[in-house]
């Protein structure tokens, strides 16, 4: 089997340096300055155990397709689509991406779909670098069929993502466990816009209480902090490798590097059209949604807004 990684930025870079270290055929698809330093240099992954220079093949599109290839989708939500672009529809893909939102717009396309839901604190460096944070394994991993069950794919899936760096497991309710981590992420936008802001859990969990009803009411089951607390063993996030810092998480990385687009629509978003879809007012996550966008639009560093302004936005809009 070969895997392709599309979009080999801070998860699917990590994610595919650990199937290639596993011992798995591997290619990595990326675009600009990224993609021109895979080719030159190979891909250098940086955890709290080791630095390694991969040499990992990799492509800046399409390429022929095998009939053993499967796709790993690793871009934010808001590329998928036009990541996938090209690739035959024949194959299988599976969303190694945050948000619920993934498989359902991949499925339009594609027959055979999976979810995998990510817990992997990594960064994307530099072009050609990845640092992945996770010790004493990078990241755990839930695979599952689309919109449920578990095959014979999705087992080998989590088998080969667990050789090497990583645990796989299989999960019959895949999308649980992402809804799960969705009530996680809507944090993202807080410390995107406040940074580490003493108080900013205040703000976080306003968001999930908001998004647990909605889920409540929806009749949309998650799983629990615990249950995955349960399962990450030993694993701890560590926060500084050998003088790099891991400033923040997937959003608040999108504004350090000025990306221009954050992944909100597809995170406190979701809620939002959630809350319009059932008729029921998501002030927090809306506010949270629109703020995360201008920040990136404007290109404004991450962690610039006072907490007070954005507590401030929120009552305002609670108040209308
Ligand atoms: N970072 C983290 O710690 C975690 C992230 N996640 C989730 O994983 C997913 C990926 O996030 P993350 O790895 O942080 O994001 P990154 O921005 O680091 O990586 C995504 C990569 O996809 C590339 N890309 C986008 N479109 C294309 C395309 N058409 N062709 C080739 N490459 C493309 C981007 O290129 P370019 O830079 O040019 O846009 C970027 O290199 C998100 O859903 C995120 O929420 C989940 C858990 C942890
Ligand atoms: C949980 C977390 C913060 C990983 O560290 C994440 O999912 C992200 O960065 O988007």
């Amino acid at each position: 089997m070969r895997y392709i990684v599309i979009g080999a930025g801070a998860v699917g870079g990590t994610i595919g340096a650990r199937l290639h270290q596993g011992g798995h055929d591997v290619l990595l698809v990326a675009r600009g300055a990224h993609y021109e330093a895979l080719k030159r240099d190979g891909l250098r992954l940086i955890t709290p155990e080791s630095t390694e220079t991969l040499d990992i093949p990799a492509a800046d599109g399409p390429v022929p397709a095998r009939e053993d290839d499967v796709l790993i989708l690793a871009t934010k939500s808001q590329d998928t689509v036009s990541a996938l672009a090209g690739w035959p529809s024949d194959l299988p893909v599976a969303c190694a991406q945050n948000g619920v939102a993934n498989e359902r717009m991949v499925l339009r396309r594609f027959d055979r779909v999976y979810g995998i839901c990510v817990w992997l604190p990594a960064q994307h460096l530099e072009p050609g670098v990845v640092a992945a944070y996770g010790h004493p394994y990078s990241g755990l991993l839930h695979v599952g069929r689309y919109p449920q069950g578990v095959d014979d794919l999705a087992e080998r899936i989590a088998g080969d993502l667990g050789k090497h760096g990583l645990v796989g497991l299989t999960q019959t309710d895949v999308m649980r466990w992402k809804h799960g981590k969705l009530l996680s992420n809507l944090g993202n936008a807080v410390e995107a816009l406040v940074g580490h802001a003493p108080g900013r859990e205040k703000v976080v969990e306003a968001a999930r209480a908001e998004a647990r009803a909605l889920l409540d009411r929806a009749g949309i089951t998650y799983s629990t902090p615990e249950e995955e607390a349960s399962l990450r063993g030993n694993q701890v996030d560590v926060r500084h490798i050998e003088g790099i810092v891991r400033g923040g998480g997937s959003s608040w990385q999108s504004l350090a590097r000025g990306s221009g687009s954050i992944e909100a629509d597809y995170l406190n978003g979701e809620i939002v059209l959630l809350g319009r879809l059932h008729g029921v007012p998501t002030p927090v996550n809306e506010v949270l949604r629109r703020e995360a966008n201008t920040f990136a639009q404007e290109k404004r560093p991450p962690g610039s807004m006072p907490l007070e302004t954005l507590q401030a936005l929120i009552d305002g809009r609670c108040a209308a």
